[in-house]
């Protein structure tokens, strides 16, 4: 069980040992939640303690598995009184190192906090525990007749949890918005060991402060999210996918303008052909067709009768006589659509064996065109040998800018690489008064650069909303802030 991981974490709690010794303070927390759900064996400690991300070494001393929220509540009350960091886990499966212990903390994990609690048809809300696992919550809904909007490539493992706490987007927000719209009630336990129920699941309360929103997208800093009631609404009807080859990127604007006018999407994506590439190379997916287009655009809408189709076809013909689109196709089936939406959601999965450096930036959508140039110039000129894979929610504003690590360099010294352009890329961010992360969170990865987005008097307020919830820096600390 001691392992020497497992002791070197306690000694970097400042003046834990003083207090107690390791073996003992385990031996309390056993007390605390079901019989087994206090791990520290090796395994255990590597996978739990560290997210996607993997730039980090995970280092924490267990990680426990509550089953409800007074379980929570007596591990944040423990941790108080030990004068220990707590870090919440869910899927794992976020960007920003936003859940990765490091220095010595305990993991508290989700999974068996995983149940669908409650149901309500006219309220059109289901209450969820909050390691309850995106598909499981669509799942839920498709069978209700109902549906869950908010959906990533990850929605096989993200945790609701953890989708709040980044107020995570994905690929639809275009039309329904982020986690944080469909959120009506939370339960969390805040870093002093209250329990809050907040906004009690109504739809109008102009109360005051609405602390719900303050807890969506706090990664955690503030308290854990134990419970959320989340709405639904109508199934889509008949989606269909169209991808378009553009023959420039300001094309991307020209498009959607064109097809804002005359239908509501669901979704606007946008992906270079490099990216494009290794999804292709990665999996059996096929080319959306013969010719070949620098970028290209997938969107997404509502067929709900033959003249939308009619509509489509139109605005897709008028993109091809304005040379911005050189070629297209459209999804005829259900199954022709997911395997057009392969190309885009596989991005992220394909390009990880190259160690990527991730950027997920964002500017209001008129922007986009020139941002996106101006960052290009940059990245370009300063990775001349770095392979640079441009794909994202554009519709939204959004880009994911990944900067691949060529095989034959060092981790260490390509990370350092990409430190020194992060400079000139926020600048550039800063400038258009655009976001240095637009969904991924800030979590360890983008602490460092939060300024070019909050002003310093803005993060001074942030740091005191903090000590009011949290005051021991408990919670993911290290996170967003430091204090
Ligand atoms: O891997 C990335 O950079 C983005 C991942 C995700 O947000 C996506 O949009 O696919
Ligand atoms: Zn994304």
């Amino acid at each position: 069980m001691e392992s020497p991981l497992f002791l070197a974490g306690f000694e970097r709690i400042k003046g834990f040992e003083r207090a107690m010794a390791p073996e003992q303070m385990i031996e309390e927390l056993k007390n605390l939640v079901d019989e087994g759900k206090v791990r520290v064996d090796e395994d255990s400690l590597q996978t739990f303690g560290k997210d996607w991300t993997k730039i980090h070494e995970p280092k924490p001393v267990a990680i426990v598995f509550p089953k409800s929220t007074e379980q929570v509540q007596s591990i944040v009350k423990f941790a108080n009184k030990h004068n220990i960091g707590l870090v919440p886990s869910g899927g794992r499966t976020g960007l920003s190192a936003g859940a990765v212990a490091t220095n010595g903390e305990i993991v508290v994990s989700f999974d068996y906090m995983n149940q669908i609690l409650d149901f309500s048809p006219s309220d059109r809300t289901v209450k969820c525990q909050s390691g309850v696992i995106t598909e499981q919550l669509q799942d839920y809904a498709e069978q209700q007749g109902l549906y869950y909007p908010v959906d990533f490539a990850s929605a096989g493992s993200s945790q609701l949890g953890g989708n709040l706490s980044t107020n995570a987007g994905g690929i639809k927000v275009i039309r329904y918005g982020m986690s944080r719209d469909w959120v009506s009630g939370l339960k969390v336990v805040t870093g002093n060991g209250d329990i809050l129920e907040l906004n009690k699941d109504l739809e109008k309360n102009n109360t005051g402060y609405d602390i719900r929103h303050l807890f969506i997208g706090a990664e955690g800093t503030l308290g854990f999210i134990t419970e959320a009631t989340m709405k639904l609404t109508r199934q889509p009807t008949n989606l269909t996918v169209l991808v378009l080859g553009l023959s420039d990127l300001t094309n991307t604007m020209d498009v959607l303008q064109t097809f804002q006018q005359q239908i509501d999407l669901t979704a606007y994506e946008f992906f270079s052909h490099q990216a494009m590439g290794h999804v292709l190379a990665h999996g059996d997916v096929q080319a959306p067709f013969e010719g070949e287009a620098p970028y290209y655009a997938l969107l997404e809408f509502e067929a709900t009768s033959d003249a939308v189709m009619d509509d489509a076809m139109a605005l897709f013909e008028k993109c091809v006589e304005e040379g911005w689109v050189v070629d297209g196709v459209i999804s005829q089936s259900e199954t022709q659509a997911q395997n057009l939406w392969r190309l885009r959601e596989g991005i992220s999965e394909s390009i990880a064996p190259h160690t990527p450096y991730k950027n997920d930036i964002s500017v209001v959508v008129s922007k986009v065109p020139q941002f996106l140039q101006e960052i290009d110039a940059v990245v370009t000129e300063h990775y001349p040998d770095f392979e640079i894979i441009w794909f994202g929610h554009i519709g939204d504003g959004n880009l994911h800018l990944n900067i691949l690590k060529p095989a034959d360099l060092a981790k260490e010294e390509f990370f350092e690489k990409c430190l020194q352009v992060n400079k000139w890329v926020f600048e550039i961010v800063e400038k258009y008064n655009g976001s240095v992360s637009a969904e991924h969170g800030v979590g360890l990865t983008k602490k460092d650069y939060l300024g070019y987005t909050r002003s310093a008097i803005e993060i001074e307020y942030m740091k005191g909303i903090k000590r009011v919830f949290d005051p021991n820096n408990i919670m993911n600390p290290g996170k967003v802030i430091d204090l």
